[in-house]
């Protein structure tokens, strides 16, 4: 497959489960070498790049979020700041500063003296994103965030990630099963179907009716947002279909 981020614009990766979704994430940000092929960041092999250079560059936040460490959230998101301190790992009056804005900008404030493990799953995801926040990366790789938040959280979360790609011409690669998030938030989106980006294009290609339901399976009706004007998936009880094999998938859209 080929896929390439560009600064300022979130690219959606979609697909369904077991698609490898994540596994594209983990091989994009370093954690996964892959067997043939390679990835490029800044024009340059990610091998050639140290953890901690990769660490200034890109930010990750994996599906399972934070694990249950015996840290407050203000200390949580402070470890965010490790890639830019020096070898001495003490906070300076800029790493305070920028884990004060964004705990600010996040709605975390009033919780920073709290214990990690004490949050329900919605609060924690909120810190993993504040963390990712204060690493202050040009490149942020975010696989499924919105799993654990309420609806008001979920566009809280994803305008501030909006903001960000806006004012600091942040790159962002984002994993959703949510189509109607995606296709609202999304400059570009690509679906993976078993191993395979099957299709790509702007949420207007892509969110449509044959797609999703040889991608997925099922039959979708497809409006149009009253005000946005973006493609939104209704569902429907019973609308099950067997979906379709890749090699038919490939053969007819290369
Ligand atoms: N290291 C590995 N070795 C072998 N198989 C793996 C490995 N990692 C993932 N897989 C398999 O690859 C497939 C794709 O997994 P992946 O987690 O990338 O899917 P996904 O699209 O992110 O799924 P979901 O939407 O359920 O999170 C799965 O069948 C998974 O079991």
């Amino acid at each position: 497959m080929d896929l390439s981020i560009h600064r300022g614009e979130i690219v959606g990766l979609l697909g369904p489960n077991g698609s490898g979704k994540t596994t594209l994430l983990r091989l994009l940000c370093g954690e996964e070498l892959p067997d043939s092929g390679g990835v490029e960041l800044e024009g340059r092999d990610l091998k050639q790049w140290s953890s901690r250079e990769r660490a200034k560059k890109m930010a990750v936040l994996p599906q399972e979020g934070l694990p249950s460490v015996p840290f407050t959230v203000e200390e949580v998101i402070m470890m965010g700041r490790h890639p830019h301190q020096g070898i001495w790992p003490w906070a300076g009056d800029g790493d305070q500063k920028t884990v004060e804005r964004v705990m600010t900008d996040t709605q975390v404030m009033q919780d920073r003296d709290r214990p990690i493990r004490l949050l329900s799953g919605g609060e924690r995801q909120r810190v993993a994103i504040a963390k990712a926040m204060a690493q202050e990366p040009a490149l942020l790789f975010l696989d499924e965030p919105t799993t654990y938040l309420d609806i008001a959280h979920q566009l809280a979360v994803l305008d501030q990630i909006k903001r960000w790609q806006q004012t600091c011409g942040l790159a962002v690669l984002v994993v959703f099963h949510d189509l109607n998030l995606a296709a609202q938030y999304c400059d570009r989106l690509a679906i993976m179907k078993e191993g395979v980006i099957c299709h790509r294009g702007t949420p207007t290609e892509i969110i449509e009716e044959s797609v999703i339901q040889e991608v997925y399976g099922v039959k979708p009706l497809i409006i149009r947002h009253p005000e946005t004007h973006v493609p939104q998936v209704l569902l429907q009880s019973g609308k099950i279909l067997e979906p379709t094999r890749t090699s038919n998938v490939m053969s007819r859209h290369g």
